[in-house]
């Protein structure tokens, strides 16, 4: 048993499993460093205009949110940006089209945690460098004219990056969490909620519930000092249905089921699909199929003639299908390090056929 003696003054009761603290520049230091530009800000808020409309029914478009499960190589991920932007214009009057660009990962236990924090993969965590590159790569893809959506995980980085971001998502392992229900509702964007692992969408409808409200929070200011944030709420977030433990839930009776309890809670009646996860069984290639059921869906919709509820779609896709280990000794250009994406000729085929729809 530890007795008083035993602990010096420095160590005390505090940190005992601290390892260290190392700063890092304030979100306003590297937002001065890589500025938005007037410029950039006028295209990403009409960005998140367009989504917000489309998720409200106000724009008959379909959201497509598509790119790789994570960007571990920001050449690559450019490399991606410059296919999607021309299909992103060809298909303009039926998708509006949303690179997905996550530096954030959660994980079900352990594991590679993104490009934020861990830029080297290599366990040097150079958390400064990995906020840099990866502001530096969002401005990249919203010069080539592309919207971009992230995952936000670590409650603070935002602040570092989200100007730049036109739609955000919360995921299935943090839907629950209060913390990040009051971060969606800080945020500038239309933000979605995704269903817990488990399959519950209760909770997803809770958090868009509750980023709706005001609320009041530690955080961190623009200048890294400790502060109480107030939020204003966040009016324009949505579910997304990923699938669950029990399995997928993007069919017809599910999307029905989570269309009524949106509209119990008050809700507007319409859920992003995300084609990957949990509906495709993390398979790249039932991927495509299951965005082909969702096409097929939409189209009955239309012809009967009755609102179509699915205003969105989530599809993990990146240059070469499937995926890699990210501690292979030589990583395969444009393929995945988490899970398994479409590759470029199949996901430019899914494109086709959603705007068919
Ligand atoms: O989207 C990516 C993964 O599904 C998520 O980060 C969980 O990954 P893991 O189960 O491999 O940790
Ligand atoms: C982690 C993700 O998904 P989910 O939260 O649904 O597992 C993701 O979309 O990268």
């Amino acid at each position: 048993m530890t007795t008083i003696s035993d602990l010096t003054a420095a160590e005390s009761t505090s940190d005992r499993r601290i390892k260290s603290f190392r700063s890092i520049p304030s979100p306003d230091t590297i937002r001065t460093e890589l500025p938005l530009t007037s410029r950039r800000a006028l295209t990403v808020q009409r960005d998140r205009e367009e989504i917000a409309d489309i998720l409200a029914g106000r724009d008959d478009r379909l959201l497509v949110v598509v790119g790789p499960c994570s960007v571990h190589d920001p050449i690559a991920a450019i490399d991606y940006a410059r296919r999607l932007a021309p299909l992103a214009a060809d298909h303009a009057d039926r998708l509006k089209i949303v690179m997905r660009v996550y530096f954030e990962k959660p994980r079900t236990t352990v594991g590679w945690k993104g490009l934020i924090n861990d830029p080297g993969m290599d366990g040097s965590f150079d958390v400064e460098r990995g906020l840099r590159t990866a502001r530096s790569l969002l401005l990249d893809i919203i010069d080539l004219g592309l919207p971009v959506g992230c995952e936000f995980l670590e409650p603070t980085s935002p602040q570092y990056i989200a100007d730049a971001v036109a739609w955000g998502a919360i995921g299935a392992r943090t839907t629950e969490s209060q913390v990040h229900r009051q971060l969606a509702s800080g945020l500038s964007m239309p933000i979605g909620f995704k269903n817990g692992t488990d399959g519950n969408v209760q909770v997803a409808i809770d958090g868009v519930k509750a980023a709706a409200a005001q609320h009041v929070f530690f955080g961190v200011d623009d200048f890294g000092h400790g502060a109480v944030v107030e939020t204003a709420g966040n009016d324009e977030c949505h579910v997304i249905l990923r699938g669950g433990t029990a399995g997928p839930n993007h069919d017809a009776d599910s999307v029905a089921s989570a269309v009524a309890a949106l509209a119990k809670a008050g809700l507007p009646e319409r859920i992003m699909i995300d084609c990957s996860h949990a509906n495709s069984g993390k398979d790249h290639i039932r991927q495509a199929e299951v965005a082909e059921e969702i096409a097929t869906a939409i189209r009955a919709t239309r012809a009967s003639g009755t609102p179509v509820t699915i205003s969105g779609v989530m599809l993990e896709s990146f240059l070469e299908p499937g995926a890699q280990s990210p501690d292979a000794e030589s990583l395969t250009y444009g393929q995945s390090v988490t899970d398994k994406c479409m590759g470029w000729e199949a996901s430019a085929a899914v494109l086709a056929t959603l705007a068919r729809a």
